[in-house]
Formats: C-alpha cells, structure tokens, sequence
C-alpha cells in the first residue's frame, strides 16, 4: 500500500538527561497517525551521523534541536507531503537525497531519523502488522525475543563516579523466557543496591538507571554483581546470568594510551587486562573494548579473545554498512552493536544488521543515554531476530518503556522463541 504522507510535524521535547530532543508525528491520508521520539548518545562515536544538538546541560541553549525542528517542519515536511511513496525506505531515500551530505549535518541525523521511524511505523499501520511484524517482513528477517541486557553499574560519560568503565550489565542468558529474564534482572537490580547500601556506598543513579558508586576498580564492581546474582539465587554464568561489558574505551583513551583506575596502559595491557577479567568472571561480551581509532589493537584483540567471548564494536562501527565491511575484511570485533540515530535512517540501519548477519557478526540493538518513552527498538529488536537488546537498567520509565514492551510482545505471541540468534 503506497505511503501517502498528509501531515509532517515535529516538536521540541525533553529527553531523559532534561536536555531538548525531538518527537515527529506523521499523518497518512489513510488517516494513520503516528509519532517518534528521538534519542541522543553522550559518549558518541566521531564517524555518528550528525545531529543538530545543544551543547551539555550547562550549556542548553535550544538552539540545535530548534533548528531539527524546523527542517522537519520547513523543508522536509514541503519536500514528502502530498507525495506517494511506494514504501517506508523510499522515504528514507527521499530523505537521503534531500539532506545531500554523507552525514545528514545539513538536515540533522536526529530530524531525519525521527522522520525515518516514523515513516516505519505508518508503514506498519497501513499493512495491518505490529512493527515488530513489519520490519521482519521488510528485513526478511525471522523474528525472535532477545536477552535483554541491564546496565547496573554506571561510569564514564554517564555518571559523576571515578569509574572508567561505562556500562556493567547483566545477560540472563539462561533465563526461560523474556519476562523471566527481566524478573531476574530486577531481582539482581533491587539485591545489588542492598549490597551497595550495605558497604555504605550511595546509591545515586547514572543516566542509564544503573547506580554510580565510587568504586574505580573494574573488577571490585565485576564482584559486586557477581555476589548480587549468587545471593538472589541465580546461577552466574552462561546457564543462568552472565555479565556484559561496555567499557566504552574511546572515552579513556588518552595520548596513545588508556587510562584505568589510575594506570596508564598500552593497548596490549588492556587486552590483557580483559583476558584476566574473562579468565575470573562469567563475561560473556566486551563492546568497545579498546577506542575508536585504535584499529590496530582491535585486530590483536579479536585475534586474543575472539573465540572466547563477543566483542562488539559501537563507536568504532557506528551503524555505517561502509565501516562495518571495511571492519569485517579486517576480521574486527565478531560482533556490532546498533542505533538507530548513530546512522540516521532506519533503512540503513536494516542493511547493516543485513551486512553483519551475513558476515556471521552478532548484533544488540541499543538505546542511547539519552532516551525517550518512545519503544521503537524493542520492535526493531524482535522483528531483525538479532537476539540481544540493550536499554539501560530495569528501572526509570524511558528504560522500562522497551523491557515492558517485549513483555508485551512476549505475553501476546508465545509462540515467538527467546534467546540468543545464530551468529
Ligand atoms: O555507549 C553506548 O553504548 C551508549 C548506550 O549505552 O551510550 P551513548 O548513548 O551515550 O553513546
Ligand atoms: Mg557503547
């Protein structure tokens, strides 16, 4: 059914941070009316898509976002109503063709991905399928719930402690089903911050939901999870729950080297660093284990660690089908992690999962720090099959929005098998 777009229009909203993002809302002549809030990353990759933003909270000025706003209001909406498309990625090439960059600066990658989801979703409406539906039909993809994957433990970008690590999280891999998983992520969740509370740590949160303590070894918060997940009972391991890493290694990456916790290390006593931390804890995935440019030392690093746990490029990847082949001809990493808003369209994004699936990459969808209520990844995660999301910790609404509607996938389609996808 062709897309016949009637009304485009966006509005500045807050995100999760308290710092102005957009939603857009689209009406077909269908008479189908959706809408799509846009996330925003703080420890951004430097090859992202490029949005039109504010500055840091200090600094929140309206202008960035203002301007996204009115592209999707001026030129976009001027450019697509009134014209039938055959399809949601024919928008997406409109799109495409309109900004005329190879990074959507001139629009802004945060109008034309609002744009792009949205067109999505009224796709979906007009077919008559849930979108989870729809993008497997589109993707050709073969749906399936994923293991959700909880950041507990904030550092780096995204909180105030002095860890250096970003992101600790929790894989039930072992879990039955979906709503089982995320019952035992919130059983960890709720155990570890008695834990905390315990030790006299704060309990303050992270931008993800997780809790900021000040701990800076990486290892003492690897323990702390593990004590939470044995004292509620859990396995920790691949059989019950795992643990999955995001240092987010660009963000400590300094004068060649990488500092941690105080020391100055090279990229092969980082890698080391990781083969002691596998050796000892249940880790099960490393994402960004080493920086952005440091290509060199991913090579070393998939060819030290590759066969034992999944190493998952973001920042180094960002969602561009081009860096991703170009990653995979030089056998980095064996896995990618995926935003939406880091490439802009939903369209690509499609392809390099598409890239990563044939090359036998693994994929986990992402949320970004910034968030919105908006549950459009949960969808984009089960019709794509790719098996793993990650959205923060089971707590806060904008992280909970996307656990909460994989439940409600799950509970509505028992049929659908959960659990990690074949690489
Ligand atoms: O590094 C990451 O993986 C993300 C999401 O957790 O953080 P940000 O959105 O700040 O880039
Ligand atoms: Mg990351």
């Amino acid at each position: 059914m062709p897309l016949q777009i009637t009304d485009l229009h966006a509005v500045e909203i807050l995100d999760s941070r308290a710092r102005p993002t957009l939603a857009v809302t689209l009406t077909t002549v269908d008479g189908a009316r959706v809408r799509a809030g846009v996330p925003s990353g703080a420890s951004t990759g430097t090859r992202e898509a490029v949005e039109l933003r504010d500055g840091d909270a200090s600094r929140y000025n309206g202008q960035g976002v203002r301007t996204a706003v009115g592209h999707v209001n001026g030129e976009i909406a001027q450019a697509l109503t009134g014209r039938s498309f055959d399809s949601a990625a024919d928008v997406d090439r409109a799109l495409l063709d309109l900004d005329g960059t190879d990074t959507k600066a001139r629009l802004g990658a945060n109008a034309v991905i609002g744009v792009s989801m949205a067109a999505m979703r009224a796709e979906a409406v007009l077919a008559g399928r849930e979108l989870w539906q729809h993008i497997a039909q589109v993707a050709g993809t073969t749906p399936r719930l994923p293991v959700p994957h909880f950041n507990v433990v904030n550092g780096g970008a995204h909180a105030t402690n002095n860890l250096d690590f970003q992101e600790f999280m929790l894989a039930p891999l072992g879990a039955p089903s979906l709503p089982e998983a995320v019952r035992a992520g919130a059983e960890v969740y709720a155990k570890l911050k008695a834990i905390l509370s315990a030790q006299g740590h704060a309990v303050g949160l992270g931008d993800e939901g997780g809790f900021a303590p000040a701990v800076d070894r990486p290892e003492e918060v690897l323990q702390l999870l593990i004590d939470a997940v044995t004292a509620t009972g859990h396995a920790a391991g691949r059989e019950g729950i795992a643990i999955a890493l995001d240092p987010a290694a660009s963000e400590f990456h300094r004068d060649g080297g990488y500092d941690v916790a105080g020391e100055k290390l090279t990229s092969d006593q980082l890698i080391e660093r990781y083969e002691a931390i596998v050796d000892r804890f249940p880790l099960w995935s490393i994402e960004d284990g080493l920086a952005e440019d440091d290509w060199g030392g991913w090579v070393r690093l998939t060819e030290r660690l590759g066969d034992r746990v999944q190493l998952m490029g973001d920042d180094i990847f960002v969602t561009n089908p081009a860096i991703i082949t170009e990653a995979i001809s030089k056998k980095i990493g064996n896995s990618a992690l995926i935003k939406v808003n880091q490439i802009g369209t939903v369209t690509e994004t499609l392809e390099a999962m598409r890239i990563c699936r044939e090359a036998g990459y693994t994929q986990m969808v992402s949320h970004r720090s910034g968030e919105t209520e908006d549950s459009f990844i949960a969808d984009l995660v089960v019709g794509t099959g790719s098996g793993q999301i990650k959205s923060g910790a089971p707590a806060r609404g904008e992280r909970v929005a996307k656990y909460n509607r994989l439940i409600e996938i799950a509970e509505a389609n028992p049929s659908l098998p959960f659990g990690l996808a074949d690489a």
